[in-house]
C-alpha cells in the first residue's frame, strides 16, 4: 500500500513500498486519467517523457491495461527531446516506440514528435507548430487561463539534480515565458542538443505526473516538495516550479526517493 498525502501547494505524493507497485500505481492512473478524458472530449492528449519512466510505463503493454485502454484515441507527445536521429538509443521517441508504443494500437499518426533532421532550434519551432495547428483543430485543447495548450496528462521523470523534461536548474530555459517550446544546444547532461516544453505549457496541463524512484534522488524529492525558508536558492529548483495554475500535481515515489520527505513514515 502505497503511503499517500496531499501537501498545501505540491500537490498529492504518493511513496510506494517498491519499483512493482509504484508501477501499477502509475498505470492505473494513467488508465483512469485517459478513459476520463476520452468520455470527456473524444480523445487523450498524453505527454511522455524519456529515462526511466518509460520502463516504470510498461504495464501498459500487458492485460488488462493492454485490452482497456482506448488506444486509438491517444494522442502522444513529448515534454522534451534529445536532437538525435529516432533511430538513435538517445531519443526519447525511440525508447518509448520500442517499448511501448509499438506493441499497442496508437496509430503512428497520432505520435507527434521533432523532426530529427534539423537543428534544434529548427525542430523546437516546427514542434511548437505542428502543436500550435493541433490547438487550432481542437485536437489538443487550449488552456482558458493562459495562452497554453492544455494536455491531458504531463507524465515528467526527475533527475537527481531535479531537473524535469530538459529544464535544468539555472538554465535559461526555465525563463522562457512566450514559447510553448524552446531549445538548448548546452545541456548539462548528454546529449547536449535538446528541445523541451516550457514551464508554462507544463503549468497549464490538467494534469501532471512527476515520478522519481531510487535514493540518489532523495535529495532532489525533499527540495521540490517539503516547505522551505523563503531565502532558499532550491525554490527555484526546476522540479519544484512545477505547480498546475488550474490541474492536478500527483508524485509517484518510490520509498527510496521519498526518504527525506518531511511526511515520510513508512510502516515496516
Ligand atoms: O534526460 C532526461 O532525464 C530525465 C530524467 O531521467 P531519469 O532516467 O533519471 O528518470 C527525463 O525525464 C527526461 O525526459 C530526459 O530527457
Amino acid at each position: 500500500m502505497a503511503l499517500t498525502w496531499t501537501h498545501e501547494n505540491r500537490g498529492e505524493i504518493r511513496v510506494h513500498e517498491n519499483l512493482e507497485e509504484l508501477s501499477i500505481g502509475l498505470v492505473d492512473y494513467i488508465a483512469e486519467i485517459s478513459e476520463a478524458s476520452i468520455k470527456e472530449h473524444g480523445a487523450f492528449c498524453i505527454v511522455l517523457s524519456g529515462g526511466s519512466l518509460i520502463s516504470l510505463m510498461g504495464k501498459l503493454i500487458e492485460p488488462p491495461y493492454n485490452k482497456i485502454v482506448d488506444w486509438a484515441k491517444w494522442y502522444v507527445f513529448w515534454a522534451d527531446e534529445r536532437v538525435v536521429a529516432k533511430s538513435h538509443d538517445d531519443s526519447n521517441y525511440k525508447l518509448a516506440k520500442d517499448n511501448l508504443l509499438s506493441k499497442v494500437n496508437v496509430f503512428p499518426r497520432h505520435m507527434c514528435s521533432i523532426n530529427d533532421t534539423v537543428s534544434a532550434e529548427e525542430a523546437a519551432t516546427e514542434y511548437e507548430f505542428a502543436i500550435r495547428q493541433m490547438v487550432r483543430t481542437r485536437t489538443v485543447a487550449a488552456s482558458k487561463n493562459s495562452d497554453c495548450p492544455k494536455f491531458d496528462l504531463i507524465l515528467l521523470g526527475m533527475g537527481s539534480d531535479g531537473h524535469v523534461a530538459s529544464l535544468f536548474p539555472n538554465h535559461l530555459a526555465l525563463e522562457v515565458k512566450d514559447d510553448w517550446v524552446t531549445f538548448l544546444t548546452n545541456s548539462p547532461k548528454p546529449p547536449p542538443e535538446r528541445i523541451t516544453f516550457t514551464l508554462p505549457v507544463i503549468n497549464s496541463a490538467a494534469n501532471v505526473v512527476i515520478v522519481a524512484t531510487g535514493e540518489s534522488k532523495s535529495n532532489a524529492i525533499h527540495l521540490a516538495i517539503d516547505d522551505l525558508p523563503s531565502s532558499d536558492s532550491s525554490l527555484s529548483l526546476p522540479a519544484r516550479l512545477v505547480h498546475p495554475s488550474n490541474g492536478n500535481l500527483v508524485w509517484f515515489v518510490d520509498k527510496q526517493a521519498g526518504s527525506k520527505l518531511d511526511g515520510f513514515k513508512f510502516s515496516e
